[in-house]
């Protein structure tokens, strides 16, 4: 067995805090027997979410040794997201679809899996995948959210449901008008279980939901956008909404059909130290803002973190980081507490760094701006106002308003995205996964609404050129609010980050290896071929003094899906999903397996160019968010060029039409779309297969 090193205690003594998992606390002290295991009990590993273990047997002398201790395969072949937890020994994962697997930490041992049975025909309620991001522990549950909405409860012995409720109200859904999926990790404060949702890019109108842990009731439900009528929804939120934040909208325009935005998809914390729930509030909806709210007014809540009480849901304070949101830029990311000096005072704070590229630092019991300023290049804002928080606009971003196209940066995968980021209480720095992926924005005049299909209020969103594409791990000091060193990485949309007290950074990388880091510069010191694009994040626990280090393999989420195959960085990144679990002692090996890909197959050699060109904004309407620009797959999902279901009208339609992959989560849009349009949508791919085919576009 390893022992822990006397290194460990020293540093941890000085955390001026001692707050984390009461079992962590035991270790602190000298002279009180070190536990022989620690838990990584919830979603982001501390009652901070850092994504910090203070586990510090791996360090910056003996990570390169480190081995793969065990593997687990998942039965998906789609994006994984999930960090998972380890309670008493046992680890609970989930995947994609919502899966949920219980497996023995030490070993890998399956003890049970759950399958809530996602119908595929719900995968296009959701932007960016059917993804999932992981499940919450309190007493002796487990509860995961549904990509179809629901919140089940599990016994977390046997993983039998213990109830399970619908979090999205019927009435929300406006007779199917909108869009909901639920793919974040709860959350538990107070025996409360509470969830969020996506679906903006689609239409939704934000909220969040407390259930009672033990019976599924609902406690309280948040709307983060007002009631469009600004009438009374009998929700928690309707006196806030009906004094501050319906003034902020227009009367009438486009977020009356499509719900205005602002779901809470990714990040929710509950902080003990303020007794308060904060939300991570999304983006607009439409994106448009001229057609969504006139161009007039901030939109509360979009773009803010707003802070709730526990128990009942009632409004505290907000921080809109991203007033009059165009740019899909929310503030869903990682929401990180920590004690530090403000002008010589400690203070607990919140740390955030949102798709925006600004760092913020915000009083958590007030939600006062502190400071912040941007962590990558931002053309959207030329700062700060210092006393508010407010970004100063440059003109060129209002696009709507000024009806030029503009390439901004951040783009609407924003300078960081779902991946948590971590801070250490021993470096005092943040590590962010940061990008930069910057868009061109194509603002429509007029207002037209597809079931079905993505509603931005935008011609398009066309990505820059791959050299502008770029991906860094940030190390960022939030008490002097700047850059103390960075990792380059091959290009965006790598996973999140785990720092440890051994001093080491975690992470996963979009080129497909694992890696360790040394948290104080930078220097890598472990790397790992995982067979698969990672844009997970890993996690850390021990059993019997022997640190593990978990991270969910599976390329995925809305880069590949969305930018497809001109944006791989890869030759490829074919997803193989598994659960990979690390240690410094271990003999497991994954089996050698062949790169996988979409080989071409010759397409139909004719298209009528006419109805190719009626097809294409079709393409971009309903299928652009799964099968990529330009018709190329990033390699998660089939690349529709070398479908064999283009030869054929009939089977084109069986498949686009009449929902015969409805399984697979193709669902049928012959609802929404004419016989002659999913007709045009085949010969404009068919014109998209030929040009690959014949090398006049760079096919893969
Ligand atoms: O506005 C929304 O409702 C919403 C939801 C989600 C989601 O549910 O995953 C994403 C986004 N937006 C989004 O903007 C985004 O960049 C994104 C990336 C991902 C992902 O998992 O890869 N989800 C989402
Ligand atoms: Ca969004």
């Amino acid at each position: 067995m390893i022992q822990m090193k006397p290194i460990w205690k020293k540093r941890f003594l000085a955390i001026p805090f001692c707050g984390f998992l009461a079992i962590t606390c035991l270790v602190v002290h000298e002279g009180i027997a070190a536990p022989t295991s620690t838990d990584w009990s919830s979603y982001g590993g501390n009652q901070f979410e850092q994504h910090f273990s203070p586990l510090a047997q791996i360090t910056h002398d003996n990570a390169h040794r480190l081995k793969l201790a065990w593997h687990h395969d998942f039965d998906t072949n789609r994006g994984q997201e999930g960090i998972p937890i380890v309670v008493d020994g046992v680890m609970y994962a989930s995947s994609n679809w919502s899966r949920v697997f219980a497996l023995e930490a030490a070993t890998g041992r399956l003890l049970w899996s759950y399958d809530p049975r996602v119908p595929g025909d719900t995968a296009w309620r959701g932007c960016c995948d059917t993804v999932n991001r992981g499940v919450a522990y309190w007493h002796g549950m487990i509860y995961v959210g549904t990509f179809d909405g629901r919140l089940v409860a599990l016994d977390a012995r046997t993983g039998r449901e213990v109830w399970s409720v619908n979090t999205i109200p019927p009435d929300a859904i406006l007779g199917k008008a909108r869009a909901y999926s639920v793919d974040g990790a709860p959350r538990i404060a107070h025996g409360n279980v509470i969830i969020g949702n996506g679906g903006a890019e689609l239409g939704a109108r934000g909220f969040v939901s407390a259930f009672d842990g033990m019976t599924g009731k609902l406690k309280w439900r948040f709307f983060t956008v007002p009631n469009v009528d600004d009438e009374a929804d009998h929700a928690v939120s309707d006196p806030v909404l009906h004094d501050m934040a319906w003034p902020t909208w227009s009367p009438t325009e486009a977020w009356h059909v499509s719900g205005g935005g602002g779901t809470v998809w990714d990040s929710i914390l509950y902080d003990p130290v303020t007794d308060l729930v904060y939300i991570g509030v999304g983006n607009g909806s439409p994106w448009n803002y001229k057609l969504r709210s006139d161009g007039k007014g901030d939109n509360l809540f979009l773009g803010s973190i707003v802070a709730v009480k526990p128990d009942t849901g009632e409004y505290v304070w907000h921080f809109q980081e991203t007033p009059r949101d165009q740019w899909d830029y929310t503030s869903t990311q990682t929401i990180t507490t920590a004690d530090l000096p403000v002008d010589g005072q400690v203070r607990h704070v919140i740390l955030h760094a949102p798709k925006n590229g600004f760092f913020y630092m915000i009083d958590a019991r007030t939600g006062q701006f502190l400071s912040g300023r941007n962590y990558v290049f931002v053309n959207w804002a030329t700062g700060l106002d210092p006393h508010t928080g407010r970004p100063l606009f440059t003109p060129d971003a209002l696009y709507t308003l000024t009806g030029r196209n503009t390439k901004m940066y951040p783009g609407a995968l924003g300078a960081h995205n779902f991946p948590p980021m971590a801070y250490s209480p021993l470096t005092r720095l943040a590590y962010i996964p940061a990008q930069q992926v910057p868009e061109t924005y194509h603002a429509d005049k007029v207002w037209s609404w597809n079931h079905k299909g993505w509603n931005l209020g935008l011609d398009g969103v066309q990505p820059a050129d791959m050299a502008d594409m770029k991906g860094w791990t940030i190390a960022w000091d939030p008490v002097r609010q700047q850059e103390r060193f960075r990792i380059d990485h091959i290009g965006p949309w790598n996973g999140g980050m785990l720092v440890t007290g051994g001093d080491i950074l975690f992470q996963g990388l979009s080129d497909g290896t694992f890696h360790a880091y040394d948290a104080l510069n930078g220097q890598d010191l472990f790397s790992f071929p995982a067979q698969s694009g990672i844009i997970a994040t890993p996690m850390t626990y021990s059993i019997d003094g022997i640190q593990y280090v978990a991270i969910e393999v599976g390329w995925g989420g809305t880069y590949p899906l969305y930018f497809g195959g001109p944006y791989k960085h890869l030759t490829t990144t074919g997803n193989r999903s598994r659960l990979l679990v690390f240690a410094l002692e271990g003999n497991d090996r994954l089996p050698d397996q062949a790169p996988h890909d979409w080989s071409p197959v010759r397409p139909p050699a004719r298209f009528d160019t006419a109805a190719a060109q009626r097809g294409a904004p079709d393409y971009a309407t309903y299928c652009i968010g799964c099968h990529g620009h330009d018709v190329m797959s990033g390699g998660v999902l089939p690349d529709l060029r070398w479908s064999g279901a283009l030869s054929d009208d009939t089977g084109f339609y069986n498949v686009v039409g009449r929902g015969a992959l409805t399984a697979f989560g193709m669902d049928e849009f012959g609802s929404v779309l004419s016989r002659q349009k999913i007709e045009d949508i085949r010969q404009f791919i068919i014109q998209q297969a030929n040009r690959s085919w014949h090398g006049t576009t760079n096919g893969n």
